[in-house]
């Protein structure tokens, strides 16, 4: 094992000794400081692969070390020790730019993860660049550009992060670029959709059960907790969670452990959390509908992904792309846009944003058999339903019959625009993900 050298600041000999023989096994070399000027000073002598700072020190606040850490060293990753229940400063910690924190009294298995992400942090950023995602957020807007380097930052912490943005914005491939850019990398990233479970579900779907918690629990089963243990879970559509459920995410992420349905204990999870909405959760929390302090932990850091409409310049180089991709996948020669299509497509709103002009392209790519894409091979996504369609009139002798078969059209015309995207397809709609999903039941369309 390849050693490496670690600065402590905590003014506690005991605790300075315990981070000690703890990491020693782990082939970490600590340097202690129990004041800020030793900090200083040490920081001042030699390269430290990372550093555990505690939060009160006799001459000054831990937090005034992350940020002296974020300027002067900002390759090296910084933690905090906070005392038991202080939630707000290792919030503050996080925003300010440390990596993570561990609550005082320690928890030794916490305390190694902590270790163990800081080495993946750590390593020369040549061999992280190994673990560079392929896909990536398209655009040279300055917007996106402020995205992309917010991601590359957001990578290296351990910070909830909350996602914002309308629908088709590029969410999820956002979450999916912060975790596959860092040191979770090469573990689970494990996406869930909150509007896709059933409510009563949800608990044994988040924390697992054991055998016999409820009929039909035969067996031990983990849940999505435990699976992206190690790694990174995105609980999109996170408005969409009922308030029980709000309350028992708000204590998992706090206490970092999880009790599968039906267990006596609570059982440790290192998992990082991401999340999003296209929702104004400010607006739910002011109508009683989400928790602010669920919302404060969830949303330690926001990242919000521009709409399309905003940041026109940015749709060539999202058609040339995607363009590629549709026409590699089919095996054909790439077509291209005439610049009359370019600016047709930048006059557009675009309410489903990139998934729209995936959906755009792509019908344009189906229907144009020649090789450069004019406006008239661009069909708009349609709009909503109950946007003024014009219907003949017909004798109605079965209305309930007649009605389905409206609702039916309708539904199966948004799922199409969305690309069978329930949640894209219920916003559409302008009904909730639940109400969509009843529908679809009822009218036999699953
Ligand atoms: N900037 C971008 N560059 C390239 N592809 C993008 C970009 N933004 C979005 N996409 C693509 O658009 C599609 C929709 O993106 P994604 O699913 O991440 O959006 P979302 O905001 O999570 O949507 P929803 O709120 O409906 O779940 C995906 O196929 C994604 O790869």
């Amino acid at each position: 094992m390849d050693t490496c050298q670690a600065l402590i600041v905590d003014d506690e000999e005991d605790i300075r000794t315990l981070i000690e023989m703890t990491l020693q096994p782990q082939g970490v070399r600590c340097d202690s400081a129990a004041t800020l000027a030793d900090a200083h000073r040490l920081l001042r002598t030699r390269p430290y692969q990372f550093c555990i700072t505690d939060m009160r020190l006799p001459d000054g606040n831990g937090l005034e070390l992350v940020a002296h850490v974020q300027r002067h060293h900002p390759d090296m990753p910084i933690a905090v020790i906070t005392a038991h229940g202080n939630v707000e400063s290792a919030v503050d910690a996080l925003k300010l730019g440390a990596y993570d924190f561990v609550s005082k009294p320690f928890d030794i298995a916490t305390l190694r993860s902590m270790v163990a992400t800081a080495r993946k942090l750590a390593r020369p950023s040549d061999a992280r660049s190994a673990a560079v995602p392929r896909q990536t957020l398209l655009g040279d807007s300055a917007a996106m550009q402020r995205v992309r380097s917010l991601i590359a930052r957001l990578a290296r912490s351990q910070a909830p992060v909350f996602i914002s943005g309308e629908s088709g914005t590029g969410k999820e491939l956002a979450a999916r670029l912060v975790h596959s850019s860092g040191p979770r990398a090469d573990k689970p990233f494990v996406p869930v959709n909150c509007g896709a479970i059933p409510a009563e579900l949800m608990e044994s779907e988040f924390f697992g059960h054991r055998r016999g918690a409820f009929t039909g629990a035969v067996q031990d089963k983990a849940g999505l907790f435990q699976a992206a243990d190690g790694g990174t879970l995105f609980l999109d559509e996170i408005a969409e969670l009922p308030q029980h459920m709000q309350v028992k995410l708000l204590r998992a992420i706090q206490e970092r452990a999880v009790k599968p349905v039906g267990a006596t204990h609570e059982v440790p999870v290192d998992v990082r959390v991401l999340s999003a909405s296209h929702r104004d959760l400010g607006r739910m929390i002011a109508e009683g509908g989400f928790r602010r302090d669920l919302y404060y932990r969830l949303n330690v850091i926001e990242l919000h992904l521009p709409a399309l409409r905003e940041r026109p310049e940015d749709i060539p180089v999202l058609c040339e792309h995607l363009l590629a991709r549709l026409a590699a996948t089919a095996g054909l020669p790439c077509p291209h846009m005439h610049p009359q299509a370019i600016a047709a497509l930048q006059r557009h709103p675009f309410p489903g944003n990139v998934r729209e002009l995936e959906n755009i392209l792509e019908r344009a790519f189906t229907l144009c058999d020649h090789d450069t894409i004019g406006p008239a091979d661009l069909q708009p996504d349609p709009p909503p339903a109950d946007a003024g369609t014009v219907r003949t009139a017909v004798p109605v002798s079965d209305l309930e019959g007649y009605l389905e078969g409206l609702e039916k059209e309708a539904i199966e015309q948004a799922l199409r625009a969305c690309r069978y995207n329930k949640t894209a397809a219920a916003e559409r709609l302008g009904i909730s993900f639940r109400a969509l999903r009843y529908r679809l039941k009822k009218l036999g369309m699953e």
